[in-house]
């Protein structure tokens, strides 16, 4: 668990103090992304600077296990005693993975509310089999500065509260994972991303306007279920076969949806296949601005149909919805079903 959770404005001029507090002997690696070491990660850096920390930079690319290997030896080139990673769900896993690999800390910022993987202990990696799922150190601190977040796209946020509303699915995967299989469950894991779900789409109206307030209440959530994951000791509170889904349809359509956006349509598509109520999924990801169609994304209806097909081959130790034998008519059924909301 974090030990230092701080969400608010001007949020991140608390990072010196922080790092100040750890006593640490050795330099610093500052880790972010094309787009926010511009903006976001400059601004961390100046803040450090300024009080003399001892800091190198790096840019973290797509997360594979060769773009992990190569940021670990850059960490190590610079014998750097702890990371701070200011970015997207990428450039966090890819810090907590690194971190873990070479038992330093690490602390995360986060520039927008786009991903759950702000507190989790788990991170997600691009292989040639689809994406994996594997243990990470959590942040030792997390620094979410609201301001900041409230200044990135809407599009953003919305994928970020998507991928807490797949908490829904992804908790009736796992009961039926269950019933059927025998899999271990977690009651406390369960009921803290079901809540989490819950009091997002309760506050939907709310997040609709993209300020501060919505910010705050799509960081709880994200840490929420961050939490929920690191008791659970695996991402099955918060990944099931929407999640699956979404990983197929980027293996299929690379770069054309963010995460979130991908596992909102794939929790829409689970409900559905589930027999629950899949317009009101529908409708909450209308109201946040989530996109709940192919033609959103601007890709096919058939590529869906694919990625619906296909999902069983991400993960397949991790039964779900998605691995229960799905024709195609049955698929095509399902996505045709995405437009009647
Ligand atoms: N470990 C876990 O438990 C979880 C992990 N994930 C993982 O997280 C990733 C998804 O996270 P996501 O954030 O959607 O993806 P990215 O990290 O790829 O970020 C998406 C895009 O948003 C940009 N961006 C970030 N912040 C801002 C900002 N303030 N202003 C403008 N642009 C910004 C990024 O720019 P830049 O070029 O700087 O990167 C990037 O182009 C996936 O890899 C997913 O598997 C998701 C959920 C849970
Ligand atoms: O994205 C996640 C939870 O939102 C977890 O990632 P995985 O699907 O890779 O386990
Ligand atoms: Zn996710």
């Amino acid at each position: 668990m974090p030990r230092n959770v701080i969400v608010g404005h001007d949020a991140l001029l608390q990072i010196p103090g922080i790092i100040a507090d750890l006593n640490i002997n050795g330099p610093i690696m500052l880790l972010s992304g094309d787009t926010t070491m511009k903006t976001v990660g400059a601004k961390v850096q100046d803040l450090l600077q300024e009080q003399g920390f001892d800091l190198v930079t790096g840019i973290v690319g797509r997360i594979t296990y060769d773009e992990i290997k190569r940021i670990e030896t850059v960490v190590q080139k610079a014998h750097a005693v702890l990371i701070v990673a200011v970015g997207g769900g990428r450039v966090i896993d890819t810090a907590k993975v690194v971190s873990y690999n070479l038992d330093i800390q690490f602390i995360s910022v986060p520039t927008a509310a786009s991903h759950d993987g702000i507190a989790s202990s788990r991170a997600s990696v691009v292989t040639e089999a689809g994406n994996v799922s594997v243990a990470a150190q959590p942040p030792l601190a997390i620094v979410a500065d609201t301001g900041v977040i409230a200044t990135a796209p809407h599009r953003l946020l919305a994928a970020g509260c998507a991928d807490i509303i797949a908490n829904y699915t992804a908790i009736l995967d796992w009961e039926l994972s269950h019933r059927l299989t025998g899999e271990s469950i977690s009651e406390y894991a369960v009921t803290l991303s079901k809540i989490t779900a819950e009091i997002l789409v309760k506050n939907a109206n709310l997040i609709a306007h993209n300020d501060e307030t919505a910010v705050w209440i799509v960081v709880k959530a994200l840490f929420s279920s961050g939490i929920a994951m690191s008791i659970a000791g695996s991402s099955r509170p918060a990944s099931g076969g929407e999640h699956k889904f979404a990983h197929m349809l980027e293996r299929l359509a690379p770069g054309v949806a963010l995460h979130g956006e991908a596992c909102g349509i794939g929790t829409i598509l689970g409900m559905y296949l589930h027999g629950g109520d899949w317009k009101s999924i529908s409708q909450s990801l209308k109201q946040i601005g989530a996109p709940t169609t192919p033609s959103d994304l601007g890709i096919s209806d058939e590529v869906c149909v694919q990625a619906v097909l296909r999902a069983r081959e991400i993960r397949p130790e991790r039964f779900t919805i998605f691995d229960t034998g799905i024709t195609r008519e049955a698929a095509l059924a399902a996505v045709k079903a995405l437009y009647e909301v």
